[in-house]
């Protein structure tokens, strides 16, 4: 079957980027990304492309040639989905709040909904393509909504999940690894699956395609998440072992990593994993793994976690420490809010959590980040309900200005990896800074030498996951 139309629900990270790259690389694929939040769709159809929802590096171009050719965003969602041929669902699946499986399982509210809207929506058959990141299995609970209120239409299920990172979104969507496609291994599956590769196959070597059956697929997503989240606490708890042994983890992480069996990426200690995905996607493994009595395997992957969350803490606990035993009153200057460098995304990034700790013990934080707004960081702030907007607003402060954030700090922490941070003027912000001055590395990105030898206040201990 040749694809001529396609509808993407949903128009966040993943959505928004994907359909994009689709709609560049076929420009004989109309491309429909739908949302019901108005002020996103709004963004996306902006006349300025620095404001789209997403920051992704490229992707204002991308947008900027495909747009009102074949890439359009609405939010007339039943009608994008009854002209489509394909449907992808590519909508939140973020970990549930409430009841059975609160704090742990996959909410799949959004995804049934729009199983259910599909249904309703349809008056020809149609293929159903799971791009969110799914609890294996999720695809026959679909199939169920829409073989019993789809009104006879027949709708054939494909798993494709997404591996993107965010903030290289463009350049893995348009030299992807793999892409992966699960479906049902009849010949109505295969002949929708060779659907869904035809249109990869317009930019993706043909052998970076894999097919496989849909609980495969399914899993692998997940399974991809927990050994990527896996190496970041490995290496994070390595970290922790240098810096009482005199080893220096980014020396233990080339040499190990020099082994091709292990390999350099995702090597990086960090004051920990963030994003929307990780622990979302482990606590949801730990959660199924439970939800079959297996023990053993729930408690292995929820260690991962657990390491996390050491090393936000830690991370904290080290600044108070340092800051000798009390950080009441003192100005902390956080460079970084996001969880991860050139993305505006915030979700689950360290900084919340570590700025909660240092709030706690009535710090006054600073932050500065060249992409996060200032509602953003209160907001994510408020999200965690420990205390109020005002005592928030009280305690933290958002400049948009590095120098002026450093001003009179008692310490500044790095918290995001910006390249920009590098290249400042750290003379200048020594100079101005209480001293003395301290620095904490969160991201380990500093010449840590050189800031030694500028001010001999910035003190080895003022580093946390190295030692000269
Ligand atoms: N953010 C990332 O880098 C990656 C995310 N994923 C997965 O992709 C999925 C989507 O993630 P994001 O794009 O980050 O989420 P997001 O929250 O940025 O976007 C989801 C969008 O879906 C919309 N939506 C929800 N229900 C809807 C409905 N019934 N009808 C129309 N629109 C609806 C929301 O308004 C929102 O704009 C998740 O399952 C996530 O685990 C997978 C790979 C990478
Ligand atoms: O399912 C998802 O959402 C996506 O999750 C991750 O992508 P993302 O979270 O966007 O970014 P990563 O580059 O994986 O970084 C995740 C976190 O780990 C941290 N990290 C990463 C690598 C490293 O060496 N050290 C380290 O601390 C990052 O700073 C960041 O906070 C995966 O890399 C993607 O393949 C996947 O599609």
């Amino acid at each position: 079957m040749k694809i001529t139309k396609i509808c993407c629900i949903g128009a966040g990270y993943v959505g928004g980027p994907t359909m994009a790259v689709i709609a560049q690389k076929c420009p004989d694929i109309t491309v429909t990304v739908v949302d019901i939040n108005q002020a996103r769709i709004d963004a996306w159809n902006g006349e300025d492309l620095d404001k789209l929802p997403v920051y992704e590096p490229g992707l204002d171009k991308v947008v900027a040639e495909a747009r009102g050719r074949n890439l359009f965003f609405s939010t007339d969602v039943n009608k994008a989905i009854d002209e489509a041929q394909m449907v992808f669902i590519s909508v939140n699946t973020p970990t549930k709040t409430y009841g059975e499986g609160k704090g742990m399982a996959a909410d799949l509210k959004w995804v049934e909904l729009c199983a259910r809207q599909i249904a309703a929506a349809s008056t020809s058959d149609k293929i159903v393509v799971e791009k969110s990141t799914l609890p294996v299995r999720t695809a026959q609970a679909v199939k169920d909504i829409l073989d019993n209120t789809g009104g006879g239409r027949k709708f054939q299920i494909l798993s494709n999940p997404e591996f993107l990172a965010e903030g290289t979104a463009v350049e893995d969507l348009l030299a992807p690894d793999r892409v992966l496609i699960g479906g049902d291994p009849g010949p109505e599956g295969q002949e929708a699956i060779e659907a869904l590769v035809s249109v990869y196959a317009a930019w993706v070597p043909r052998e970076r395609i894999l097919t496989t059956n849909i609980w495969s697929s399914e899993l692998s997503k997940l399974t991809a998440n927990a050994f990527l989240a896996q190496r970041v606490s490995s290496i994070n708890a390595i970290s922790e072992l240098c810096e009482q042994t005199g080893a220096d983890v980014t020396e233990v992480a080339r040499a190990i990593g020099a082994d091709s069996r292990i390999g350099p990426k995702f090597l990086k200690a960090s004051v920990g994993f963030g994003g929307s995905c990780f622990q979302k996607d482990i606590l949801n493994m730990v959660y199924i793994s439970r939800s079959y009595g297996l023990t053993e395997v729930a408690d292995y992957w929820e260690q991962v976690i657990k390491m996390n969350d050491h090393q936000k803490a830690r991370f904290a606990k080290n600044i108070i420490k340092s800051l000798y035993n009390t950080v009441n009153g003192k100005k902390i200057t956080f460079l970084g809010w996001a969880f991860k460098k050139d993305t505006n995304d915030t979700r689950e990034s360290a900084a919340i959590y570590v700025a909660d700790h240092l709030i706690n013990e009535q710090a006054q934080i600073t932050v500065y980040d060249p992409k996060v707004s200032e509602e953003k960081i209160y907001a994510d702030l408020e999200y965690l309900n420990t205390r109020s907007p005002e005592e928030i607003r009280r305690l933290v402060k958002v400049v948009y200005d590095p120098y002026e954030a450093c001003l009179d700090a008692h310490a500044v922490a790095i918290l995001t990896e910006w390249d920009e941070f590098v290249d400042y003027d750290w003379q200048r912000i020594y100079e101005a800074m209480l001293k003395p001055a301290k620095v904490f590395d969160g991201r380990n990105i500093l010449p840590h030498e050189e800031l030694r030898t500028m001010a001999s206040a910035y003190s080895p201990s003022e580093r946390q996951y190295s030692n000269y």
